[in-house]
């Protein structure tokens, strides 16, 4: 019987041939860590290894600052000036203020490659494995134990194989998909699983559309969400510099539930409120007064997706009763998409545009929605008071359906606009 790509990855790491169910203590590549979970990682290192203790490979580990930028508060400048200083005393890369979402960073800074194990403190670490590498996301404590270690616990995962073939209608994209997979099985339906995606549709991707359907594997309880490394995952590598990287691919006759969508037909798809699995096609739910729009966050907040979203705004006004938020995913995204004027493009439709960074995604900061508001958005999670007052609602949708909302001030099917 062969073995996954995950039962070789988790093999290598652990120095050991395994198998799914067994329990493995693993060497990490790498480690991430922003500003909301690195404070409690560096208190539980400090617990385990001591006060004056190093990390085991500050080359390791990447500190980014995304949720809480610029700081928005003093205690959030406090929590960076403690962060700065803990990066540089331990020699930590530091992503500082202004660069972008981490797993943005981790991944076109070349932090993330395939064949590597990868752990991050936030829940959307899982985004990587689009480049075939396995990533997941661990709690802070478990960090701190990598911090002193350089190693982890894991039990591998069985495989869940989603294959996705068909022809794919105009814009239907791969947020559609993973929206549509996550309906079916449900938002514990791949729980502990490593979430493997594959199939013509899925091969036919760019790497921005892949890391989309791979940020949400959690979304489903993938523990992992991994695409094998090909062509366009060699192209990504070599257009970031990244050269030195091993492949690590699947057998054939490896042991994985299979689950199919054929997505000939299929129409954007909808995660209504207040559930990541409550999706419809957007027929269902169109002609929804909205109240603000949001495109951007680790999941859909990439040049290519700006892109899409451009294209629908160009020359036009959104609706008097939207507030449009656009933002991009990392300063690079942000670059690209002002050099070809998409940024021009949003705020003259009437939006703005703010710096690279988390923003309403998850609610913290700004951009937040108000009792009885409805908020449609790009990102990945609609759960209550995720974007605000606990009496908002959220509609988790494509950023082609997104910016076609904003141009009616309703949910629209953007294959209905052009
Ligand atoms: C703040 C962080 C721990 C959290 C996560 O892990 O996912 C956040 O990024 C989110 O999306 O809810
Ligand atoms: S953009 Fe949203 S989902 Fe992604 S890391 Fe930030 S808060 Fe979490």
């Amino acid at each position: 019987m062969g073995k996954t790509i995950a039962e070789k990855i988790l093999s290598r790491a652990a120095g050991k041939d395994v198998k799914a169910g067994d329990y493995v203590l693993a060497d990490i590549d790498r480690a991430m860590v922003h500003d909301i979970t690195a404070p409690l990682a560096i208190k539980a290192f400090r617990e385990i290894a001591g006060e004056s203790a190093k990390v085991w490979d500050p080359s390791r580990i990447i500190m980014a600052f995304d949720h809480q930028v610029p700081a928005d508060s003093v205690t959030a400048a406090e929590t960076h000036k403690m962060l700065r200083k803990f990066a540089e005393e331990q020699n930590i890369l530091n992503y500082d203020v202004h660069e972008g979402i981490a797993h943005q960073i981790m991944v076109e800074k070349g932090h993330a490659k395939p064949g590597e194990l990868i752990v991050g403190a936030d829940s959307h670490t899982c985004m990587y494995g689009a480049l075939g590498c396995f990533a997941t996301g661990i709690g802070s404590t478990d960090m701190g134990f990598v911090f002193a270690t350089g190693k982890l616990w894991f039990r591998v995962p069985e495989t869940i194989r989603f294959e996705v073939n068909g022809k794919l209608e105009k814009h239907v994209y791969s947020k559609d998909i993973i929206l549509k997979l996550i309906g079916m099985v449900g938002s514990d339906g791949a729980n502990y699983k490593a979430c493997e995606y594959a199939g013509d549709v899925v091969r036919k991707m760019s790497m921005a559309q892949r890391l989309t359907m791979s940020n949400m594997a959690i979304e489903m309880g993938g523990k992992a969400g991994i695409i094998e490394p090909d062509d366009e995952t060699r192209k990504y590598l070599r257009a970031i510099g990244v050269e030195d990287f091993e492949e690590i691919h699947g057998d054939e006759d490896a042991e994985a539930k299979t689950v199919e969508l054929d997505v000939t037909g299929m129409e954007p798809q909808v995660a209504k409120p207040h559930r990541v699995d409550n999706v419809v096609g957007v027929s269902e739910v169109k002609g929804t007064k909205v109240d603000q729009v949001f495109i951007g966050s680790c999941t859909n907040g990439r040049y290519e997706d700006l892109k899409i979203a451009a294209e629908f705004l160009k020359g036009e006004k959104i609706a008097k009763n939207v507030r449009l938020i656009v933002i991009p995913a990392s300063r690079a995204e942000y670059r690209k998409a002002l050099k070809d004027g998409l940024i021009d493009i949003f705020v003259e439709a009437g939006g703005i545009v703010e710096f690279p960074c988390c923003g309403p995604c998850m609610g913290g900061s700004f951009g937040l929605i108000a009792s009885g508001e409805v908020s449609v958005s790009t990102s990945n999670r609609n759960f209550i008071g995720r974007q605000g007052s606990p009496e908002g609602k959220i509609y988790l949708v494509s950023p082609a359906t997104a910016a076609a909302t904003a141009l009616y001030g309703e949910i629209t099917d953007p294959r209905e606009v052009r």
